[in-house]
């Protein structure tokens, strides 16, 4: 490996590892046999968090919030919340929460502590995602959930009082929901004294968490008799799971694809034993590698013989997510490729490699422009050593950096930017609306966002009708929208469909464009795909060809072979109809009636209009390459190729979503007619700006 590997010289191993990997296997033997029980006790109580134990309770006992900085692995999300339980803090029909960013890790991390506590997942130990929820009413006492189902939890119950303590775990992520969260659980803590928050970091972020709960003014939280401290504690939690050996690469690499998959090769020849965990940025580049990794297999089987390749990403099924966690079998070597959501929180068991890109997607919002894009841009030093940390969780590991040491030390930050300061702010300003935060510039955040973005946002969430010139929420709709937990323009499209007649079609366009994709594509069967798409493609766009795609599903009495046959995504499809029949419970609840348009497909796009007419866009009158520009500011904008429209360049469309790779894309475009931006907008845009194109 040392013709492209200099080891580092980061951090060496802390925690002793006397007992090698003797005590663990990755086979999955019931949780009810005595020895798997037993070896779980022995495998906690060696973890780092385990000689904090007591000191934890103390502080969570006489402090009001407590600051837990370790290391990934030393154990702080699986033990926490168990040594809280065994506390006495779930007595009494109390419940113990505990936050992750990510979806995948509030699932892996419940079943594991269910796991680690002999209890069956749904019951005593639970979870709540959007759109899922498995826990029981008075039965649930330890409870994971995103930080953002948690920030939905407060509009029906604002002080969370079922909660006794709160733990927001990776608060160094610094997501948009957790520093919302942060600054609503300062507030929530003056009148719930009696509730405990821990907040547990990886990094020297907790510095700045500790800050922010300092400077409070505590009024209303008069508390000594209870010996209740306020100033937060934080406790050092030294320690962290196995020696990982960091190497870096000696030059910088030209292809961060292409040098993945060569260290991939690499370890396989040359490594023992164990998987391989590599950080990719997203769908594009994972599906590249996994093409590079079977090409190799056709031409040169030998190399990849014994290698199980699979991808990882939120837009995967579940069920094709949950295979990363199954046992390699023996004689086989797991390679997993995946974005940063395998880089917090998840213990992969069998994985002793990680191989680092040192890039990630990214969200940076402009407000001047109003455009959002996901932009692969370098990670900081303290998401590398959470990648480094997915190896040598069960076992000493190695992590391969695919930067040079000198970048690691002196170009990369030390720490990412808060979503907060780099996102477009509408969903945020309604939640912290629906709160009855009305003094949103006001408010104490752990970050400020920049207040260009906070009124941009406020300016949309009044053009959508969503805010009135007092900047309040509007009643009836501002309060419907803020009720649907979906991006405000989606919502704002379901509730015009109530007018438009339209809501079971929008329900079902709003389902599909909540998940990433319902088609599986893949090089090389590129013709076989573009075929099927065009047998459900219609004319006014993508938006109308999924609700061709969800009837074909249907008539096919939900068929998985009739969607391996017109290559669309069975799981998908079987979760577009999970959501269909969430949302259309909550659109009930809101006073939304079920109607269908049976096929007028002009209130259909007026109903999309009335939700997205932010992002218009017009044909550029002498583009011969299917150039737009948006309406709003003016940027060069193109259709996607995986769109029904590519090629077919409407004057005008609507898009869902941007991304950016060599030019910025439109994703799932319809087209529309002008007029109705100003039907839906009126005091949005001017007759000037929508001045027909002349050719
Ligand atoms: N599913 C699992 N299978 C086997 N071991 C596990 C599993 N989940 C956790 N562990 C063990 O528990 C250790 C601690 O995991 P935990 O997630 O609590 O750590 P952490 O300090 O919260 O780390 P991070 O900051 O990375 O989330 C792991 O290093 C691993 O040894």
């Amino acid at each position: 490996m040392s013709q492209f590997w200099k080891p580092g010289t980061e951090k060496p191993r802390i925690l002793d590892d006397e007992e090698g990997g003797v005590l663990f296997f990755s086979g999955t033997p019931s949780s009810s046999s005595g020895f798997r029980y037993s070896s779980i006790e022995k495998q906690r109580q060696r973890l780092p968090v385990y000689k904090y134990r007591t000191a934890i309770l103390y502080l969570v006992e006489t402090h009001a919030t407590t600051i837990i900085v370790g290391e990934t692995g030393s154990g702080k999300t699986t033990q926490i919340p168990q040594y809280l339980k065994e506390a006495g803090w779930a007595d009494g029909g109390r419940v113990i929460a505990c936050t992750q960013p990510r979806r995948l890790a509030v699932q892996a991390v419940a079943s594991r502590v269910a796991e680690e506590m002999g209890v069956k997942l749904g019951e005593e130990v639970g979870y709540t995602i959007r759109f899922e929820d498995l826990t029981k009413p008075d039965v649930t006492v330890v409870k994971f959930l995103t930080d953002g189902v948690l920030l939905r939890e407060m509009m029906d119950d604002p002080l969370l009082t079922k909660y006794s303590a709160i733990m927001i775990d990776e608060a160094h992520e610094r997501s948009i929901s957790t520093d919302i969260l942060l600054g609503l659980l300062k507030k929530i803590q003056r009148r719930r004294p009696e509730l405990r928050l821990i907040i547990s970091s990886a990094t020297i972020e907790a510095k700045l968490i500790s800050a922010f709960f300092q400077t409070r003014k505590r009024r209303g939280l008069e508390n000594e008799e209870l010996g209740l401290q306020l100033e937060p504690a934080i406790l050092s939690v030294e320690g962290r799971g196995f020696n990982v050996q960091i190497n870096y690469a000696e030059e910088p690499v030209p292809d961060y694809v292409q040098a993945a998959v060569s260290t991939v090769l690499l370890i396989h020849e040359k490594e023992s034993w164990g998987d391989i965990l590599v950080f990719l940025t997203g769908q594009d580049d994972i599906d590249i590698a996994v093409q590079l990794l079977n090409e190799e297999a056709q031409t040169n089987g030998k190399n990849t013989s014994g290698l199980i390749v699979m991808p990882l990403y939120s837009g995967l099924p579940r069920a094709e997510q949950e295979l990363v966690f199954s046992p390699t079998p023996r004689g086989k070597r797991k390679v997993v490729i995946s974005t940063n959501i395998a880089e917090t929180s998840l213990t992969l068991e069998g994985v002793v490699y990680v191989v680092d890109s040192g890039f990630s997607k990214q969200k940076f919002y402009n407000p001047t422009s109003d455009i959002e894009n996901l932009v692969v841009a370098p990670i900081s030093r303290a998401s590398a050593r959470q990648r480094a940390g997915r190896a040598g969780r069960v076992r000493p590991g190695k992590c391969y950096r695919l930067y040079t040491e000198e970048y690691f030390l002196n170009k990369m930050p030390a720490e990412g930017i808060p979503e907060i300061q780099r996102s477009n702010l509408v969903s945020c300003v309604i939640q912290l609306k629906a709160l009855g935060i009305d003094n949103i510039l006001g408010f104490d955040w752990p970050a400020s966002p920049s207040p260009e973005a906070m009124i941009r946002a406020l300016e949309v969430l009044y053009s959508l009708g969503v805010l009135d010139d007092d900047a309040k929420l509007t009643s009836p709709a501002g309060f419907q929208v803020a009720e649907i937990p979906l991006d405000p323009l989606i919502s704002k499209m379901i509730l015009a469909s109530n007018q438009f007649g339209c809501s079971e079609e929008i329900i079902t366009i709003a389902a599909v464009l909540s998940i990433q994709s319902i088609w599986i594509s893949g090089r090389g069967i590129q013709k076989d795909f573009d075929n099927a798409k065009l047998r459900f493609a219609a004319a006014e766009g993508d938006h109308v060809t999924f609700l061709n795609v969800y009837k074909g599903f249907l008539q096919s009495g939900k068929s998985s072979q009739w969607c391996h046959r017109n290559h669309v995504n069975y799981h998908a499809m079987k979760k577009v109809i999970e959501i269909r029949e969430q949302l259309k419970r909550i659109a009930q609840r809101i006073g939304i009636s079920l109607k269908s348009c049976d096929g007028d497909m002009q209130v259909i796009r007026k109903a999309v209009t009335a939700g997205f007419f932010a992002n218009a866009c017009r044909l550029e009158a002498f583009s011969h390459n299917g150039m737009y520009k948006t309406i709003r500011g003016s940027q060069e904008v193109y259709i996607h190729p995986s769109s029904v429209l590519f090629r077919v360049n409407p004057k005008w469309v609507i898009y869902h979503s941007l991304v950016s790779t060599d030019r910025q894309y439109m994703r799932n475009v319809i087209s529309i007619d002008p007029s109705w931006l100003l039907e839906a907008a009126p005091h949005f845009y001017n007759l000037q700006r929508l001045k027909p194109i002349t050719h």
